[in-house]
């Protein structure tokens, strides 16, 4: 029975209903503790602190709760129930890789084709390109007014990128949309990246990878938005975030931007995770999505 409610077969309210309604059948006789630590992301820590703030002690069991105490558990479970199905609807998707590989045009084609994943708009000090619109590209603030947006914890993280400008994701909006039962995506650099992971570990992170070094300068020099020594300094950092593939859970190589895009989609829209490594396997000329091994 406690595997079934670890495994997610059966809901722990479920067990504990059953539990009060027969005190004596086999869900009565099940201790409390037993039954919050089949909960998943419930470990021993936690089970002290709920049982303290619910006042039942850790030798009780479901069937001898007094009337109160049924009523706090029944609410807790139910509330931790109702979050965790939201939370198993929604997804957080991190799209990261080099300079020019083509995030952001990736990025507009998913807002574009898929209204229902929110696409972040981060907040830069970077001034905007010809063509770019405020609260649609970015918003463009000055340096003040990112030290705001850091002092009053508004970022669910950001970095200097490229050793020039400052750029960070509005917490407010991801937060909105998650709980709502609603998918993001963030694109972001290799930074951020590794900041939601540590912040959100349950966030799906997709490495977006070129065809090849010579088509991610090609792009970076079509593109026409840089100069010779900010481009040089963007592919400096290239090479590393390059070597960083391992810590994504999937790789998609960009060689159709409407076949990555629906690489990407199907990630944020199914569910189960990855193992944490990416393969780094050769890039191809079309969208190949690599899993985690
Ligand atoms: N699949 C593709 N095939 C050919 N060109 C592409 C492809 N994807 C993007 N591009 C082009 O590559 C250039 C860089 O794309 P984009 O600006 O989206 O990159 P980015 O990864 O967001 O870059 P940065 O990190 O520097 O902001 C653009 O000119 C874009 O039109
Ligand atoms: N850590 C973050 N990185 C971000 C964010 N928004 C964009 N970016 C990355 O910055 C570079 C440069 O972008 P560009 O528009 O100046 O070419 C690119 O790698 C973006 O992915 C953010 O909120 N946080």
């Amino acid at each position: 029975m406690k595997a079934d409610v670890a495994a997610g077969r059966r809901s722990a309210l479920d067990v504990l209903r059953a539990g009060l309604a027969d005190p004596e059948g086999v869900e009565g006789r099940l201790r409390v503790t037993d039954l919050l630590i089949s909960v998943p992301a419930i470990g021993v820590t936690k089970l002290e602190r709920i049982l303290d703030e619910l006042h039942i002690s850790r030798s009780k069991r479901i069937g001898g709760l007094g009337v109160h105490q049924r009523e706090r558990l029944s609410e807790f479970l139910g509330t931790r129930e109702s979050i965790n199905r939201s939370r198993r609807r929604s997804r957080l998707v991190v799209l990261a890789g080099p300079t020019a590989v083509g995030k952001g045009t990736v990025a507009s084609y998913i807002r574009d084709h898929h209204p229902d994943v929110l696409l972040s708009v981060s907040a830069t000090t970077r001034p905007p390109r010809p063509g770019e619109i405020e609260g649609i590209n970015y918003f463009f603030v000055d340096d003040s007014g990112f030290d705001r947006l850091v002092a009053d914890d508004e970022l669910l993280e950001y970095a200097t990128v490229h050793n020039s400008y400052r750029y960070g994701t509005p917490r407010g909006p991801i937060e909105q949309a998650l709980a709502s039962g609603n998918s993001v995506l963030l694109e972001i650099d290799l930074q951020g990246a590794r900041q939601v992971r540590e912040r959100m570990p349950e966030a799906t992170l997709v490495f977006l990878a070129p065809p090849s070094w010579d088509e991610l300068v090609r792009r970076l020099v079509g593109r026409g938005t840089e100069g010779a020594e900010e481009r040089a300094r963007r592919l400096e950092t290239a090479k590393l975030e390059l070597a960083s593939q391992d810590e994504f859970d999937f790789r998609v190589v960009n060689g159709d931007v409407a076949e990555a895009a629906q690489e990407v989609v199907e990630l944020i829209k199914t569910r189960g995770r990855s193992p944490r490594r990416a393969n780094p396997a050769a890039a191809s000329n079309a969208a190949t999505t690599t899993r985690g091994v």
